[in-house]
């Protein structure tokens, strides 16, 4: 890739194949991913590995939030303890790290500030400071710890569940970048659309060159589905989603297809996760092929139409609040709504990520009661 002299180059990482792996024992998540309806539905939580587990706030009084996402072997250990803890009530693992190692890889810093959240210090403020990014990025050289991480933790598992590599979307990358954290308003990241549309483009195609190369580098190292995140994506207007947003998720869909054709190695289901998007937007979404679509709690889940193979989704991640009784009933009727979805297949999730303050045995009434009322 070479635009406007930039440069990226990849493809050093070893290709690790299904057969130097331990073989695996629940293939649930993928089979609903491929579009199959399956005996209940596969289960993970987006954010299962965080601080609502003692055993993660343990390890994060000695590291970093980004010490522990560049040391594959603390990595590895974190996307292990709910696999370990809820072993048998958990189909998936994901792998520890952050949507935000793409802005580091361009050569932004990145600060995890105690409850707060993300921080930078230099955000990008004008089309001048894109000068700034890197010219050239060498995705294995910035990014090999994630896919060291994922070979470790593959071995890890022993094939007890898949491992989910992801990344976020461009426009969610690009308003972090532009804004320096989260925002109530978007209005500097939006200021950049409607003041520098040519300048944007340019860092979403930056940001969308870095990212295609480095989901199949997650592949290569063992990632067996992908997400996306487009955390952000309702915050624009419709108009600015179809002209800014959807056209660089597009060539991240279709640049991972590509380059994983080209190098001999099957494309993985890829997930879409754009949260809050309307009615309006879904059918887009769609149109762009992504196998899963994941939904969170304000949308049916018939809203997604029979040409995505799986919807993912969708529990309110307040129910994880309420009484046992009480999580249980939810459930039930959240999983009767997904009898009546389009699409073969269903992966169930909370629509958006679990909070710190769950109790971690209040997750595991909500796995137990998803296995039971997802049977169909
Ligand atoms: C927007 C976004 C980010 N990161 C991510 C997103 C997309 C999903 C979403 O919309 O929430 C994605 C993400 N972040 C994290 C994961 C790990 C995998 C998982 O278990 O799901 C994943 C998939 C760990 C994390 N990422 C973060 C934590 C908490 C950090 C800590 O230990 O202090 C974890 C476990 C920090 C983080 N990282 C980010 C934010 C806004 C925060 C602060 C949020 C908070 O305070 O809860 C950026």
């Amino acid at each position: 890739m070479d635009t406007n002299n930039f440069k990226v180059t990849s493809s050093r990482y070893k290709i690790h194949t299904a057969e130097e792996f331990p073989e695996l024992r629940n293939d649930l998540i993928l089979q609903a991913a491929r579009g199959k309806k399956t005996a209940r539905a596969p289960t993970w939580i987006m954010r299962q590995a965080g601080r609502y587990l003692p055993e993660f706030r343990k390890l994060r009084e000695s590291h970093s939030f980004f010490e522990i996402c560049q040391t594959p072997q603390l990595a590895c250990e974190i996307t292990m303890q709910p696999i370990l803890r809820y072993e048998g009530l958990l189909d998936a693992s994901i792998i520890f790290s952050d949507i935000l190692v793409i802005p580091q890889a361009l050569g932004m810093e990145v600060q995890m500030l105690p409850a707060q959240g993300p921080h930078f210090p230099a955000p990008l403020e004008s089309p001048e400071d894109i000068g700034r990014l890197h010219k050239h990025v060498d995705v294995d050289e910035e990014l090999s710890y994630v896919f060291r991480a994922i070979t470790l933790t593959r071995h890890a598992l022993s094939g007890r569940v898949p491992l989910i590599g992801f990344a976020g979307a461009p426009w969610t990358l690009f308003a972090y970048m532009v804004e320096g954290g989260g925002s109530k308003t978007f209005a500097r990241a939006k200021r950049w659309l409607f003041d520098w549309p040519e300048a944007s483009d340019g860092v979403l195609e930056r940001i969308t060159a870095v990212l295609i190369p480095y989901l199949v580098g997650q592949v290569r190292a063992g990632a067996q589905l992908l997400q996306v995140f487009d955390s952000w994506a309702s915050e624009l207007s419709h108009h600015h989603y179809v002209r800014f947003a959807l056209p660089a998720l597009r060539r991240v869909k279709e640049g991972v297809h590509a380059q994983c054709n080209a190098e001999g190695i099957t494309t993985p289901p890829l997930i879409v996760f754009a949260k809050n998007v309307t009615h309006t937007v879904l059918p887009l979404l769609e149109e762009i092929g992504f196998d899963v679509v994941g939904l969170d709690w304000t949308t049916a889940p018939s809203e997604v139409s029979n040409r995505t193979s799986a919807v993912q989704g969708n529990f309110d991640p307040s129910i994880l609040y309420a009484s046992d009784e009480a999580i249980r009933s939810e459930v039930k009727t959240v999983a009767n709504m997904f009898k009546h979805r389009n699409t073969p297949g269903w992966i169930s999730n909370l629509g958006h990520g679990i909070t710190p303050g769950v109790k971690p045995e209040s997750v595991r009434v909500f796995l137990e009661a998803v296995q039971e009322c997802s049977r169909e």
